[in-house]
């Protein structure tokens, strides 16, 4: 009889993670994981308690669990420049927010909120009052000045601001950094990968696969996608555009310069000098896609 059971993975409940998806349907892999999706926090909180093995986790609850964790290469969330879908919603224009502003944080990220704050008190000098939030606009701006939203929920409100203001959180790292922002990356749980390295090296060129397949057949991705969400083929294909799901040397430019900073808030763990500390897999399998 055979004992072994499925590698218990992760899947980001959001649009942006359907591409990374797509191909394990067409490949047939999604029959070879026990597939569990949700939203990243808690996504993050299941791989941190070893109820999952491996999968994305927001890029700052990686920092703080990095001694249990080992990152997966290639895959990530991630954008040089514009995202759409982590971003500050303020009703006024942001210059005119108070010195104090209220600033509701979703209560789905880590990583956006995070990002939010650093922008907000650094490059724009606020000392706000958070509090955490629902993930939607109305609900998120109900007792706030502006609200740190992600996702599909982010996403609405660029297209469909209803009179807000909407600051791209992506965007702004870009033009404070000139790199690129990391939101979540793949990780895979130490004690899972000294046990099982074949099965993560297995799930690993999946996703690979899957992540060249969706470029491939991006216009089928769209369609697909199109037919159950409530945005056009237009929009869907310039967010898919928008987003990369590489981690490239560039990229991990961008979550080092992102742990730097992020250690001045949070209790991560600081990466080693030649860190992060990467899943034995050999080179990267879908270089060219998002380097520049
Ligand atoms: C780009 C995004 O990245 C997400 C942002 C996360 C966070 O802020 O913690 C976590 C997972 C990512 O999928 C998004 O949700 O819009």
């Amino acid at each position: 009889m055979n004992i072994e059971r499925r590698p218990r993975v992760g899947h980001i409940a959001f649009l942006n993670c359907l591409p990374i998806y797509w191909g394990l349907v067409r490949s047939g892999a999604l029959l070879d994981v026990d597939l569990h999706r949700a939203p990243p926090d808690e996504l993050g909180n299941r791989l941190v308690a070893g109820d999952l093995d491996l999968g994305p986790i927001s890029l700052v609850e990686y920092l703080r669990h990095a001694d249990d964790l080992l990152l997966i290469p290639d895959i990530a969330v991630a954008a040089d420049g514009p995202v759409l879908s982590v971003n500050l919603v303020s009703k006024t224009p942001l210059a005119d927010l108070p010195a104090s502003p209220k600033i509701a944080l979703t209560s789905s990220s880590r990583t956006g909120v995070l990002l939010g704050r650093m922008i907000l008190e650094q490059r724009y000098g606020r000392t706000p009052e958070y509090a955490t939030s629902g993930t939607d606009m109305d609900s998120a701006l109900a007792d706030a000045d502006a609200a740190v939203l992600i996702g599909d929920e982010a996403l609405r409100a660029y297209h469909e601001p209803r009179g807000n203001h909407v600051l791209d959180l992506a965007a702004e790292w870009r033009d404070w950094t000139g790199l690129p922002m990391v939101f979540a990356v793949w990780a895979v749980r130490r004690d899972y990968a000294e046990s099982h390295p074949g099965l993560v090296k297995d799930v690993h060129v999946a996703f690979c696969d899957s992540v060249r397949r969706c470029r491939e057949e991006i216009d089928d991705v769209v369609a697909s996608a199109a037919r159950w969400e409530p945005f056009e083929p237009e929009a869907l294909a310039e967010y898919f555009n928008r987003l990369q799901f590489t981690l490239s040397e560039r990229h991990l430019a961008g979550l080092r310069e992102f742990a730097t900073r992020a250690a001045g808030y949070t209790e991560v763990v600081p990466l080693p000098k030649d860190g992060p500390e990467f899943f034995p897999a050999g080179e990267g399998m879908i270089a060219g896609e998002g380097q520049e």
